[in-house]
């Protein structure tokens, strides 16, 4: 049964970033990205500005900025980030819909865990309330543990991103229902506990149905390095057009 909730597809940008980095030729542009995707029905675009700089650079983020506001003002821009680096410069000046907060290292070579509570509850609490008093929706990128999910709303934020790479990993195992039903249950925790849900991190073309099947309500998927990839093959919106369709075949889909 679906809920009413619709599920927005987000995408992440890091790897146009990342190969366009490689040369000094601007090529490939992260905001035609961005257009042709947004095109073709995407509901916001997601980037995570790492301090190293290695692939989306402080001046994607402000000219995405400003492309949304201009042209998509009804798509969302979500800003991810650990909000005791630099994420709170991007918070500040550019108020995006969502700052989504990640408790990564500044080297680390990828996301790979959420935030601990009750460890980090106090350290939370005042950048999520800073962001939440300049209108920016907050979401804690999380592992799924429901038990942590009442303490990740009483710090203050709006919404829990499930990390997802445990779920994609499991999924030629004989684990992958466990922890399918993990999830579920930790997005279910999440909704008692009054947070909305969003998911990311291993999504993909393959694996994206199953999942929204199981776990109800999600609000919002980013989804970037696997959807670079189909991108490479089937173009921007051919590839946004996929992950479209794999959002509608699980029975949720966020107007467009
Ligand atoms: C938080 C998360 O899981 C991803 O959004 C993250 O942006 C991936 O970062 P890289 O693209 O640098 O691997
Ligand atoms: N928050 C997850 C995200 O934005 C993209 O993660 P991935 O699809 O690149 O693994």
């Amino acid at each position: 049964m679906s809920s009413s909730i619709s599920t927005a597809l987000s995408v992440n940008l890091n790897k146009v970033a990342l190969v366009r980095n490689t040369r000094q030729l601007g090529i490939p542009s992260v905001l035609f990205a961005a257009s042709m995707c947004l095109d073709a029905g995407a509901q916001g675009i997601t980037v995570h500005p790492r301090p190293d700089r290695r692939h989306i650079r402080p001046q994607d983020v402000r000219e995405l900025s400003a492309l949304l506001r201009k042209k998509w003002p009804k798509a969302e821009f979500n800003i991810e980030g650990n909000p005791f680096h630099n994420l709170m410069e991007f918070v500040r000046e550019l108020r995006p819909h969502q700052a989504t907060f990640v408790p990564d290292s500044e080297t680390q070579s990828t996301s790979d865990h959420g935030w601990s509570f009750p460890e980090d509850a106090e350290r939370l609490r005042p950048v999520i309330a800073e962001a939440k008093a300049l209108g920016v929706r907050v979401s804690l990128f999380m592992d799924p543990n429901p038990d942590m999910m009442a303490a990740a709303k009483a710090a203050g934020a709006d919404r829990v991103e499930l990390y997802t790479e445990g779920y994609a990993a499991s999924r030629e195992t004989s684990e992958a229902q466990s922890v399918l039903q993990l999830y579920a249950e930790a997005a279910r925790a999440a909704q008692a506990a009054g947070l909305e849900v969003n998911a990311g991190h291993d999504l993909s073309r393959d694996n994206l149905t199953e999942f929204l099947r199981a776990v109800p309500g999600v609000c919002e998927v980013s989804i970037g390095h696997a959807f670079v990839s189909d991108a490479l093959e089937l173009g921007y919106t051919g590839a946004t057009r996929e992950y479209l369709r794999r959002i509608e075949e699980a029975g949720e889909q966020a107007p467009r």
